[in-house]
């Protein structure tokens, strides 16, 4: 039996400095506890490796738990440009909170710049995007913590993120609907206003 000291804050959205650090011995003792009890031999040839395999997995998968916006969204110019900047098909992998299996697709993230013109870099956006990705989710809530943490870092006038993904847990067990796909969509300030938001989604759906 494993046990041992938990996260002192259970909330999905807790500052990554009230995080305790990644305990890969115990990841690997509860990997190899699961291999146990569905019926498989952990000291088998082909599996021996395998829990330390998962704990260095699993850091890499959930390191966004450990990860601020702000740690991303560093480098900021002041270009003057007031217009919409949008990134599309920014690939995502992220972990169902409710089975930790994965859901991937892809992230449509945009913005327009406050008065001053404040923009981040563009690869600033796609890794903005993991951070929130690399943690147990859902998909409704990770949508709006990217859109929500751009408010407030870069405070543009408005912000839009579309998320499209299919969960594994939907496609290989569970109900079995592979190929269906989830949107979500978050969308803030003046992005609201209807043809903002008609100019922004037809950037993000046109080919
Ligand atoms: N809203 C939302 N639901 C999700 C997400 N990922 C998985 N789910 C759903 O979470 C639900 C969990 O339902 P439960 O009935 O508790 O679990 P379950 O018995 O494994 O459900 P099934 O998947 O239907 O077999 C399922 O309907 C999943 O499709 C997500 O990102 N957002
Ligand atoms: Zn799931």
């Amino acid at each position: 039996m494993i046990t041992g000291p938990i996260a002192p804050l259970t909330g999905a959205d807790r500052p990554a400095a009230d995080v305790p650090p990644y305990d890969a011995a115990r990841a690997e003792a509860a990997v190899r506890e699961l291999l146990l009890a569905v019926g498989e031999n952990p000291d088998r040839e082909g599996l021996k490796e395998t829990p330390a395999r998962v704990a260095r997995a699993y850091a890499e998968t959930f390191a966004g738990l450990r990860q601020e916006p702000e740690d991303v969204l560093t480098t900021t110019f002041d270009l003057g440009h007031e217009e919409m900047v949008l990134v599309k098909d920014i690939e995502v992998y992220s972990t169902c909170e409710h089975h930790l299996v994965p859901f991937h697709g892809v992230a449509h993230v945009g913005y327009i710049p406050n008065e001053n013109g404040l923009i981040t870099g563009l690869s600033k956006l796609a890794r903005l995007v993991d951070v929130f990705a690399r943690r147990p989710q859902v998909q409704e809530r990770m949508t709006t913590q990217i859109a929500d943490s751009l408010m407030k870092i870069l405070e543009p006038r408005g912000v839009i993120v579309v998320v499209e993904c299919e969960h594994l847990c939907m496609s290989m067990r569970g109900v079995r609907k592979p190929g269906s796909r989830t949107v979500t969509s978050a969308v803030r300030g003046q992005m609201r206003d209807a043809v903002t938001r008609a100019e922004a989604m037809s950037l993000i759906i046109g080919k």
